[in-house]
């Protein structure tokens, strides 16, 4: 069980052992050469939200980090995915099935718009039409050692998505929304969607949430200002994002490289999609004094490093502490992709840093540092939240 769990399991991805309800049993089996081991769908209250381009954006982030991923374009009678990166070229079959198009840094991609004669062509199918051919890019397609699959749904929260959350095995949903929508009730029916499909929602991500100007630097919420934090709070969901107006990002979608985008929005989101998926290697990174965990994070001698498979440590190092200057340690280790770190004490400042970054944070923890992993991975290892501000390091263990 989670740390942070709330007893909601329609809103929560991890698949633990107390999970109440069970996953929908889905019918439809991906074709029988396809290998895709996470599917996370993208869903919207409503077109024009920015759906398309936060499915575009999670494909790219995943695909930097160093996934295979692939996007599914459902939104059959909008396809905008092929366009945001570029695609010209028709996907193409033989006797096995339909192979994916992949994009210039590697990702497979399936659209009615790699198959359609001329992509200006309308789709004007009807709902059963949609929700087939969507069945069929599951199906039909060959989907080869894909470790993440988004799904761009066709908008809204009506019978279409809900045919394709019913024929497609997805293991969690994120709800994109813009300020100046009625967030309120197109987070309620997303929500109410999850809990009938008993798929868990990752989280929200708000999407033009506001401007920064380049000239000043000052941001302006140019919907109003906004109540996600609020609406995700009633619901015991996360807000996962909050992107911001930026015409770089609508002129790399008109472009077609949107593989190009630069900026780290969707990372926080990246390291939650990693902590679900099943295969996922953790780094925990123990502050220490050579075998021993240091009572002071920023003045340790060593990190000794764990790398984590299924619960059990393939891998350990012990690394220097490259030394401390205010915010260097936190990004270092999270740059070395640290997800959690122990520690006997920290300081408030690296533990606000290391909380923006989703890295989890442990102090109050003490003894050897190999058993601390073991107990942390048995789930009997608890931090005690304490911060370190006494003595002759001032705040200075905070880095
Ligand atoms: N944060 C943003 N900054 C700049 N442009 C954006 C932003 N979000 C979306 N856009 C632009 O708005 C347009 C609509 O976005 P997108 O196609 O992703 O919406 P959608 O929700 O998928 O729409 P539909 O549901 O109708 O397919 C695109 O041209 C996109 O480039």
């Amino acid at each position: 069980m989670s740390e942070d769990c709330n007893q909601s399991c329609s809103s929560c991805s991890d698949d633990c052992a107390e999970r109440k309800e069970q996953k929908t049993d889905f019918s439809n089996k991906p074709h029988e050469m396809s290998n895709i081991k996470k599917v996370i769908g993208i869903v919207s209250g409503k077109g024009g939200v920015g759906k398309s381009l936060v499915t575009s954006m999670l494909g790219v982030t995943m695909n930097r980090r160093g996934y295979h991923t692939a996007i599914l374009d459902a939104d059959i009678t909008g396809p905008s995915i092929p366009k945001a990166f570029g695609i010209r070229e028709k996907a193409i079959g033989n006797e096995f099935g339909l192979s994916p198009v992949k994009t210039k840094t590697g990702i497979d991609i399936m659209s009615v718009n790699l198959l359609l004669e001329n992509d200006t062509d309308p789709v004007i199918w009807r709902g059963p039409i949609i929700a087939g051919t969507v069945k069929q890019f599951w199906t039909d397609v060959i989907w080869s050692d894909v470790d993440f699959m988004f799904i761009d749904m066709p908008p809204g929260t009506g019978d279409v998505p809900l045919t394709v959350f019913q024929s497609i095995a997805v293991d969690g949903i994120i709800v994109v929304t813009s300020p100046q929508e009625l967030v309120s009730m197109i987070v309620s029916k997303a929500v109410k969607m999850a809990e009938m499909m008993k798929i868990p929602i990752i989280g929200l991500v708000e999407n033009m949430s506001y401007f920064k100007c380049p000239d000043n630097g000052k941001e302006y919420k140019i919907f109003g200002d906004s109540h996600i934090e609020e609406i995700a709070e009633k619901h015991n969901l996360k807000v996962l994002a909050k992107l911001p107006i930026d015409p770089k990002i609508s002129a790399a979608c008109d472009k077609g490289i949107i593989e190009l985008f630069d900026g780290n929005w969707f990372d926080p989101v990246a390291k939650i999609l990693e902590k679900t998926e099943e295969r996922k290697m953790i780094k925990i990174a123990v502050a220490s004094e050579n075998e021993m965990v240091t009572e002071h994070f920023g003045h340790c001698v060593n990190f000794n490093i764990f790398e984590v498979k299924e619960k059990q440590i393939v891998k350990s190092e012990s690394i220097p502490n490259p030394g401390h200057k205010p915010g260097f340690l936190p990004n270092f280790l999270n740059d070395m992709d640290v997800n959690v770190i122990i520690s006997g004490g920290m300081g408030g400042s690296a533990i606000d840093i290391f909380n923006e970054k989703s890295i989890e944070v442990i102090t109050g923890a003490s003894g050897n540092a190999k058993d601390a992993v073991e107990a942390y991975l048995q789930g009997t290892l608890k931090s005690t939240g304490s911060v370190c501000h006494d003595h002759q390091h001032h705040d200075e263990c905070g880095e």
